[in-house]
């Protein structure tokens, strides 16, 4: 039943830096309540999206702490605390428990190609660093490792680990990772463009890396997929990844065309950081157009 707190629209929170490309306490904080009053269930705190790979310790300590003084008790706090060493993670988990975070997540180890007994080893090892329970987060596009259902099923034997985030591209992943975690086991849908099929073939919950430039259509499109109205959930799915397919269609990177796109509904959240790219020159002036899409799209199913 505690489980219930994390199944929802759950946004993977976005770095936020002033203008000199330093984490903001007050920008951070914007943006956590921002989220709040959208109705989101909760926040994924310095994951991909929270650039965490470009950040020390430090800085993610901080947007740690910001995130759960604006909206901890309010929101399900997850915390990311995949780091290059598993010395870094451990600090991180420790750090996050003591913040009052609801959960802890991890990638597996990147850089070295690992063999599972050490990614075993990495998770466990950040799972026994505190009483909170643990969602694996299994993004192979990024890490080079797909997580294997034998290293899934040694997991799951340990009763802290609740869920799986599960960004690989397949949907019968999802399917296969629910089959075998059990009834009050969590998946979340990982790829933002297959959330409605993801829930459909079993994801009990979505975290996902465009949900903060939208919440408004991933809430709609959860409530349709939990009223059994599919007609409406494929049709606002569709609208929803030509919204994303806009976002990833102009130079610099992703994030920093969301990170525009928030500029203008109110939210300035800074830009990315090095080596991800800003969006620069003549594709600024295109980030008005898909805002402006954003908004249609919202009036066409919230009005
Ligand atoms: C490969 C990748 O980046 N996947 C994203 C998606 O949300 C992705 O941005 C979205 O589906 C658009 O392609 C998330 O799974 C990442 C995420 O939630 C995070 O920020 O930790």
């Amino acid at each position: 039943m505690t489980n219930e707190k994390f199944k929802g629209i759950i946004p993977a929170f976005y770095a936020c830096y002033d203008e000199a490309g330093v984490v903001s306490e007050e920008r951070t904080k914007a943006l956590s309540l921002y989220l709040l009053e959208k109705g989101v269930k909760g926040l994924y705190v310095g994951g991909s999206s929270g650039e965490c790979i470009y950040q020390n310790l430090e800085e993610r300590k901080a947007t740690l702490k910001f995130v759960a003084e604006s909206v901890g008790g309010k929101l399900a706090l997850i915390a990311h605390v995949g780091a290059p060493s598993t010395r870094e993670s451990v600090e991180l988990a420790k750090y996050a428990a003591e913040l009052g975070y609801d959960a802890l997540s991890a990638i597996p180890p990147i850089y070295f190609k690992l063999p599972e007994s050490s990614i075993y080893r990495y998770w466990t090892d950040i799972i026994e660093a505190s009483e909170l329970p643990f969602i694996i987060y299994n993004i192979p596009q990024t890490t080079g490792y797909n997580l294997s259902l034998n290293l899934f099923a040694k997991m799951i034997e340990n009763k802290k680990v609740i869920g799986v985030k599960n960004s690989s591209m397949p949907v019968l992943d999802i399917e296969r990772f629910k089959a075998a975690g059990g009834e009050d086991f969590i998946v979340f849908n990982g790829p933002d463009e297959q959330y409605v099929a993801g829930r459909l073939i079993g994801a009990d919950s979505g975290i996902g890396g465009t949900y903060a430039a939208m919440p408004e259509l991933y809430l709609k499109a959860e409530e349709y997929v939990a009223t059994g109205n599919f007609a409406k959930a494929r049709s606002i799915q569709k609208d929803i990844n030509n919204l994303i397919i806009a976002l990833c269609s102009l130079n610099g990177n992703m994030y920093s065309a969301i990170k525009e796109v928030l500029k203008l509904r109110g939210v300035n959240v800074g830009s990315v950081r090095a080596p991800l790219e800003p969006v620069t020159g003549a594709d600024l002036d295109k980030v008005a157009a898909i805002k402006d899409q954003i908004d249609a799209t919202i009036a066409k199913y919230l009005d």
